[in-house]
């Protein structure tokens, strides 16, 4: 049964139960990255492979170099591949970082603390242990060893030792493919000059950059004009192409709002349809089959505030990072009014102290959002808050 008109924490409910996470994908490590892992990764090899110098100086067997003293310096190890030619106890080889530590040495001392006379080495140590400056084989990873557990955040640290596993395919959670379809006859493109009754088309710049800063790069953007044929088939071929639809405009009641219309013509099961709140009470939600779409309100500071608030933890599902903005509570700087039954959503301003409201709150505009770094959620239930008083803040994602 279709929603009409629901409370926020209904809506959110409908979105976590509604969307199931993308199936995994084998993908190269290097786009893998930002990515929640989708399985186990064993290591291939012994990391390190071999016995390896972690200073530039000298490899020597401890209890010879006790025994006799002074050592004979038989040669240099370099990094890289190289034969492995036994050490003998009363010598001692030059060797640099990364280095393989030849069969017989145990421990390297820092070519500082030495001094060399006729291929003869001195050590002045006074700390020198056995095992010194060796990182021994298999000592971060051992082959067939679980190295990383599935459902990690892949960090870039963690590509990288994925990497330095000999692992170049990893089994992760996708991003969805993302289409923004843009509704309005009154679109223009910034950079060309306005008609009168046209304004510069902004939603799909503010959204992909949203979507980026979520990690969302393959992002497609199509544009309607307002007429239901047409937008049919512009979401037709959306839903073709991508996993999650992002409309702007056209999801009210105004005779060229079609979203609701086209959605029914392309068989999308509707969710919900309109919020108890402010901005973003026309915003649509639906699916069809393991597609996603939602009908976002064109004000740009109504799509804004509705992608922080739905489709930012909808990605989160989908993707298995579930991210979503983190909710903390602050003291308001000043005292608010607000109209029962509806959920405000305002632009503020945390200082790590407290909450302040920006000016400018209509969904129209964005020069508020433009310096907030968080949205304050004055509750449904409730019409006045008092200054200093604790609300809840969502904190927008930086970059
Ligand atoms: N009779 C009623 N009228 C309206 C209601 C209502 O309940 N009853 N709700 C109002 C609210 S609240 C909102 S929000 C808007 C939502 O309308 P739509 O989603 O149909 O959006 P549009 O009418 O197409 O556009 C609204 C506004 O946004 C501008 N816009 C649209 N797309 C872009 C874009 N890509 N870049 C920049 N600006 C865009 C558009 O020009 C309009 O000014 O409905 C109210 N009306
Ligand atoms: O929700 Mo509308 O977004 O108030 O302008």
């Amino acid at each position: 049964m279709p929603k009409e008109f629901i409370p926020v924490s209904e809506a959110k409910k409908l979105i976590a139960e509604t969307i199931i996470p993308l199936p995994p994908l084998k993908v190269f490590l290097n786009d893998a990255a930002g990515l929640i892992l989708a399985e186990d990764v064993f290591s291939v090899t012994d990391v390190p492979p071999f016995n390896q110098s972690s200073m530039d100086g000298y490899a020597l067997n401890f209890d010879g170099w006790q025994k006799n003293g002074e050592l004979f310096i038989d040669g240099v190890a370099q990094a890289g591949p190289a034969e492995s030619i036994p050490l003998k106890t009363q010598n001692a080889r030059r060797i640099f970082t990364g280095a393989a530590v030849p069969p017989g040495a145990d421990t390297v001392v820092m070519q500082e603390k030495t001094s060399v006379n006729n291929d003869e080495l001195t050590i002045s140590d006074q700390n020198i242990i056995k095992g010194l400056n060796v990182r021994l084989k298999g000592s971060e990873a051992k082959a067939g060893e679980l190295a990383l557990e599935k459902n990690c955040f892949l960090s870039p640290p963690a590509i990288g030792f994925i990497a330095g596993l000999g692992i170049h395919e990893l089994l992760v959670f996708p991003q969805p493919s993302v289409t923004i379809i843009l509704t309005g006859n009154e679109l223009q493109q910034p950079g060309l000059a306005l008609e009168h009754g046209q304004v510069y088309e902004s939603n799909s710049f503010a959204l992909k950059a949203a979507l980026k800063q979520a990690g969302i790069f393959k992002v497609n953007i199509l544009s309607s004009e307002d007429t239901l044929e047409t937008l049919t088939a512009v979401l037709n071929s959306a839903l073709q192409q991508s996993d999650l639809v992002l409309l702007t405009g056209g999801v009210s009641v105004g005779d060229y709002d079609f979203v609701i219309r086209a959605a029914q013509a392309n068989g999308i099961e509707q969710v919900f349809h309109k919020i108890k709140q402010k901005p973003g009470k026309p915003i649509y939600f639906g699916k069809k089959g393991k597609k996603y779409i939602f009908g976002l309100p064109g004000n740009p500071g109504s799509v804004m505030s509705c992608f922080y608030e739905y489709v930012y933890p909808a990605l989160g599902i989908l993707n298995n990072s579930n991210i979503d903005l983190k909710h903390i509570q602050a003291p308001i700087s000043s005292a608010q009014k607000k109209a029962p039954g509806l959920t405000q959503f305002l632009k503020g301003y945390y200082d790590g102290n407290m909450v302040h409201d920006l000016k400018a709150q209509e969904s129209f505009r964005l020069s508020s959002f433009a310096k907030a770094n968080c949205l304050i959620k004055l509750d449904e239930d409730q019409t006045e808050f008092n200054e200093g008083q604790l609300v809840e803040i969502h904190l927008l994602p930086s970059f």
